[in-house]
């Protein structure tokens, strides 16, 4: 069974719990007590392939929360970074979010494809007040090469249900080309080892 880390992260009231509890209820819950860090656990079968779900969601408030980037992006395999079409602040937020993913990365991976993320613009259904356009949303998710989709975690599961089906898809094939990679090179220090050793010996004989 694989075993699949996400973390949800956006500022604070952008909805990242109703986007989380809508995935995993299909239900939307108005008021959430939202003063801790909340680990959701749930089995899922994508694909055929039966997994164990789970997925972080901070507290804006908690120091915890904001810990989770100030220390090596490691936790997550998979990131949702969601900010709210009718609040400007919060799409800035996210640019800045995904930049500090991008730079945890590329610090502890080098040479790795991009970690899995989606950028979830929510509560479209408040698009008569609307801060953020969509082609805005579109093009940051572009330029940090990642999925992109709007949804109204009060009005549709659908499309909540499809982004994360597909970062998971994303995730599962993130974590099999990192494992293959380190079989690769794992195997080829081996070749190297007995080269070394057997190699040497071919030479003096
Ligand atoms: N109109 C509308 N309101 C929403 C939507 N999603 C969430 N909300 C509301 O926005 C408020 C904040 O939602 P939360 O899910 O608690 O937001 P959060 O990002 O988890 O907030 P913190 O836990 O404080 O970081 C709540 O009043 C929700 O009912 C949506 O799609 N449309």
């Amino acid at each position: 069974m694989n075993d699949i880390k996400l973390a949800l992260l956006g500022s604070q009231g952008a909805g990242k719990s109703a986007v989380l509890v809508r995935f995993l209820t299909r239900r939307f819950i108005g008021e959430y007590a939202s003063n801790t860090n909340s680990l959701y656990h749930k089995r899922l079968s994508i694909d055929g392939r039966q997994l164990n779900l789970e997925v972080f969601d901070p507290c804006s408030e908690s120091s915890e929360a904001r810990c989770i980037l100030e220390e090596p992006v490691d936790w997550a395999d998979g990131f949702v970074v969601v900010y709210n079409i009718s609040d400007h602040t919060s799409f800035i937020n996210a640019k800045n979010i995904l930049q500090q993913i991008r730079e945890a990365r590329t610090d502890n991976c080098k040479g790795e494809v991009d970690v899995p993320v989606c950028l979830v613009g929510n509560k479209q259904d408040l698009c008569h007040v609307r801060q953020v356009r969509e082609d805005e949303g579109r093009c940051l998710a572009q330029e940090n090469r990642c999925h992109f989709q709007e949804v109204s975690a009060a009005e549709s599961y659908q499309d909540i249900a499809n982004l994360f089906t597909q970062l998971i898809r994303q995730v599962m094939e993130h974590l099999k080309y990192r494992a293959d990679r380190r079989r690769y090179s794992g195997s080829k220090s081996m070749a190297k080892l007995i080269n070394n050793v057997f190699g040497k010996r071919r030479k003096s004989v």
